[in-house]
């Protein structure tokens, strides 16, 4: 997957417009999210895994804000020969063209339908898996109920959706605690103080982190009835809701 080094913010900017993932963002993207996401790694390859365990057979996976396509190849890897298909979306024209190349250097029989749009629009259906990988905090925080709900009603008894986010915490002093340690991992990924805030700058408008209790009870108000958070480094934490 291309690795072009993410130097976007590191020139002194007047204006710092707000965060798109435009074909700026999409050229630098896996450079970018592994320097900026502790544990976005590990978090891609449990996908699979768990896709291993869960995904049944003629079922369907959805990849929500699929990006470059990590999650996809992490779990297409794990279900061959299962008459599945997976269904990776995104609403960025410059992702899905790179995404689409990701997926063509590998062969697989699993059928990827990829495609540019809004996950608000799309049909959620004989679903086994979800993945929201680091996306439903890109949406307005009135959407989100929405969204989960429809999801739920997609998943088949047992299915499983992963919702990997950012968190933010009501109390104060592990708020700054944590958020300091998400500092550090930056500066020790070579980001500079410049690049750290003018890229803060640029996500506050639009990318909107919840509680992990909000998280909770949105799942669980939307009919999940089993609720775990499995990952959790610093502020960056994955969910698994099984229904
Ligand atoms: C942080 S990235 C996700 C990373 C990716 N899931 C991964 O694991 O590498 C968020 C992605 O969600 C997409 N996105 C944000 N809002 C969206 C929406 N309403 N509909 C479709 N895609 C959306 C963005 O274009 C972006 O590619
Ligand atoms: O919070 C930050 O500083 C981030 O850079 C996080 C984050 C994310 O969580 O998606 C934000 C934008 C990019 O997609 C990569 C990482």
């Amino acid at each position: 997957m291309n690795s072009t080094q993410d130097t976007l913010y590191a020139q002194a900017s007047e204006h710092i417009s707000d965060f798109q993932f435009d074909n700026r963002v999409a050229g630098v993207f896996s450079d970018m999210i592994r320097r900026s996401v502790p544990g976005y790694t590990q978090i891609i390859n449990t996908l699979g895994d768990f896709a291993k365990n869960l995904v049944t057979p003629d079922s369907r996976v959805y990849d929500l804000g699929c990006s470059l396509g990590a999650a996809t190849l992490s779990i297409r890897r794990q279900i061959q020969g299962r008459n599945c298909r997976i269904l990776a979306v995104d609403n960025s024209q410059s992702m899905i063209e790179r995404c689409r190349e990701n997926l063509n250097a590998y062969v697989s029989d699993t059928q990827v339908d990829l495609i540019c749009g809004d996950i608000r629009d799309i049909e959620i259906e004989n679903a086994s898996m979800v993945v929201l990988n680091f996306t439903l905090q890109f949406l307005p925080p009135e959407d989100r109920d929405a969204l989960i709900t429809k999801i739920y009603r997609g998943l088949n008894p047992g299915g499983l959706l992963v919702l990997s986010e950012k968190l933010c915490f009501d109390d104060a002093p592990i708020q700054a605690l944590l958020e300091e340690r998400h500092l550090d991992f930056k500066r020790a990924n070579g980001y500079s103080e410049l690049e750290i805030s003018q890229k803060r700058s640029a996500l506050e408008n639009v990318m909107k982190p919840d509680t992990l209790a909000t998280h909770e009870q949105r799942l669980k108000a939307q009919g999940f009835s089993h609720f775990s958070l499995w990952f959790q480094c610093f502020n960056f934490a994955s969910m698994v809701a099984i229904k």
